[in-house]
């Protein structure tokens, strides 16, 4: 059903004196991000976006969120009119009316696709030793869920399909129950206990650096979206003068 080969676009960056993408295709394993676990000889790292993206007819999103517009801005004249997006992305933009922007709809606008999303107390490195997670796929309609179950579950990887609550907006579409799906609360437990925001936490109240420099000490490469979303959220709530409503008196950072 599906092809046995996988595009996977890959920003270009030197490790050790060499690209990246040449030593992911030789190695088949990111030494960088994911060191450790060997990727499937059939994904292939391709650093030039277009090229990755062109002729595929599901597009997977997994990166900061931050680099998301620009990504898109590239591929939008480029990719099939019939492909589906999946955002597996956390975090949110903010609209030109000071609204909050759901990255899946920022995908959507730009693209002129439709776009699903995937999300779970899912940690990576935990998802790649193949440990038992479930996850949650919001979507549009039933066939889509099918599609996208097919394509992601394991029996590691269970996938629970939410056809309306996503698709239709966090908030305006959402049942209750969706607060106890993996994409939940259980997403809540997982960053606030193994994620690296709960990391940046605990070590800045330990330590006289910035957040900044932190995420170059402790990630080396990968970022703390958590502080860009605070920022959202901050500059949202302003607006609509609800901060005290949110955070009573005290603010913490
Ligand atoms: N890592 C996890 O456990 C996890 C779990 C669930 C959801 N997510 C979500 O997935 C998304 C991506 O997370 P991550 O952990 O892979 O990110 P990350 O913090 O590891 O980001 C590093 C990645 O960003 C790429 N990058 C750097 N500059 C770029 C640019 N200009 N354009 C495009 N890519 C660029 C790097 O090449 C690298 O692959 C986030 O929204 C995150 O919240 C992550
Ligand atoms: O590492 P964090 O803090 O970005 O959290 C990772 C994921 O969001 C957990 O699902």
């Amino acid at each position: 059903m599906f092809e046995s080969r996988v595009n996977m676009y890959m920003y270009e960056e030197t490790f050790e004196g060499q690209k990246l993408t040449e030593v992911v295709n030789r190695e088949h394993e990111n030494v960088k991000y994911l060191p450790g676990i060997k990727l499937p000889e059939n994904v292939v790292a391709i650093p030039d976006l277009v090229e990755a993206s062109k002729n595929a007819d599901l597009l997977i999103f997994v990166m900061p969120h931050q680099f998301v517009r620009g990504t898109c801005k590239t591929m939008q004249e480029h990719i099939k009119d019939s492909a589906l997006a999946v955002s597996l992305i956390k975090g949110f933009d903010t609209a030109a009316d000071g609204s909050f922007l759901m990255i899946s709809k920022m995908i959507e606008d730009i693209l002129s696709i439709d776009c699903c999303v995937l999300m779970g107390a899912n940690l990576a490195p935990e998802v790649a030793e193949e440990q038992f997670c479930e996850t949650t796929i919001g979507c549009k309609t039933e066939e889509q869920g099918e599609l996208l179950k097919s394509l992601f579950e394991k029996p590691y990887f269970r996938c629970s399909v939410n056809v309306v609550a996503i698709g239709a907006g966090i908030v305006d579409g959402c049942k209750e129950e969706t607060f106890f799906e993996s994409c939940g609360v259980a997403d809540l437990v997982a960053t606030c206990h193994g994620g690296r925001n709960r990391l940046l936490g605990e070590t800045v109240v330990k330590s006289d650096k910035t957040i900044r420099q932190l995420e170059k000490e402790i990630l080396r490469g990968q970022s703390f979206q958590g502080p860009l979303v605070a920022k959202d959220i901050f500059k949202v709530l302003s607006q609509k003068n609800m901060l005290e409503r949110f955070f009573g008196k005290y603010m913490l950072l």
